[in-house]
């Protein structure tokens, strides 16, 4: 039996897209599906100025083939030297869309990002005052903490304080991966929100690391145990307004995965919304789909919901490609470790 579902076009709230030939090959895969997407700041060097985005965003709109529409919604990188008027120029001319807090060394590309966080107070209290949100990725860095707890110790030590100190600051706490998370934006008020990729949706740790390690599900923050997961799922599917689909697709060459030291991301693009529509029709809550693809997001982020639709239809297994190609080299495609039955139409 064919089942479909049409809904608002989606957005996808946590994007990256890198630069270069990377950037050809791997925005297609996006535009194909989302109107817009969060375009995040993490390129060497950093897109950290004002000026720095508007030329990222002209090389993403040169890069766009003919006939796709797409609209990036640009992102800086906050640094212990940002200047708090260029921001407010920025978000006021609407180059940009908000602000993204990496402590150093968090992550992929953080080594710019801020070790001391009042030394960025200034340009929170300006953020607090225009609106205009602080998307974080969520991990101490401590050396003396274990990855697996590196979330839940930044929202008790960093997170809580910079939310108390700056009054009004609208935060969204990107790719959350674990229980604490979930509980922390539920009862947060509404200037919080929170993203959540298809991997932490469909993985837990097992799936990375029994009967072998797999390096393309290690990405950050990273893969927590089965309860973790179910907490996000139910999260998602339960209509909560202030949690929506920020893939965090983040392609690496092949050989940088399959490597001694292996890079952190997953490259979901091509096949993020039929996995999502996946995960939802096995909890019986197609009905939420909508809101957390397409609804939440604007919301949140005070834009318009798209006027385009798109539908999604159920069939027979479907094909997942192992990877695309990207300059000469190749980017793995994700691979949700079951069968996927939906396909965007
Ligand atoms: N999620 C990841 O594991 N990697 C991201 C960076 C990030 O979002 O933390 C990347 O840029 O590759
Ligand atoms: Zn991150
Ligand atoms: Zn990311």
């Amino acid at each position: 039996m064919t089942q479909s579902l049409t809904i608002r076009r989606p957005d996808d709230w946590h994007l990256h897209l890198r630069d270069g030939a990377m950037l050809k090959a791997v925005l297609p895969e996006t535009a194909r599906h989302f109107g817009r997407a969060i375009v995040m700041p993490n390129l060497v060097p950093p897109v950290v100025t004002g000026d720095d985005a508007s030329a990222y965003r002209a090389r993403i709109m040169a890069a766009l083939p003919q006939g796709m529409t797409f609209e990036p919604l640009m992102t800086l990188y906050l640094t212990e030297d940002t200047d708090p008027e260029d921001v407010r120029k920025a978000a006021e001319s609407g180059l940009v869309t908000a602000v993204k807090l990496y402590p150093a060394g968090a992550t992929t590309n953080s080594a710019s990002g801020v070790t001391d966080f009042d030394r960025v107070r200034c340009v929170l209290d300006t953020m607090a005052e225009i609106g205009l949100p602080l998307c974080v990725h969520g991990e101490v860095t401590d050396p003396e903490i274990d990855i697996f707890d590196r979330e839940a110790v930044f929202i008790e030590r960093v997170l809580d304080p910079i939310r108390t100190k700056t009054p009004g600051l609208r935060v969204v706490m990107e790719h959350i991966t674990t229980a604490q998370a979930a509980d922390y934006v539920r009862a947060g008020d509404a200037d919080l929100a929170a993203t959540i990729t298809v991997q932490h949706l469909m993985l837990d740790r097992n799936d990375m690391l029994v009967g072998g390690m797999r390096p393309h599900y290690y990405c950050l923050p990273i893969l927590k145990r089965r309860d973790h997961r179910d907490a996000l799922v139910s999260l998602a599917t339960s209509g909560f307004d202030r949690v929506f689909l920020g893939t965090d697709s983040a392609p690496h060459p092949t050989h940088r995965k399959e490597a001694e030291c292996c890079a952190a991301g997953a490259f979901t693009a091509p096949i993020a919304l039929a996995c999502i529509a996946e995960v939802f029709d096995e909890q019986d809550a197609l009905d939420t789909y909508e809101a957390f693809v397409s609804l939440n997001g604007p919301a949140f982020y005070r834009l318009p919901v798209s006027d385009e639709t798109l539908t999604l239809t159920k069939g027979a297994r479907v094909d997942i490609p192992k990877t695309i190609a990207a300059g000469g080299e190749t980017v793995t495609v994700f691979d949700p470790a079951r069968p996927i039955h939906w396909s965007v139409s």
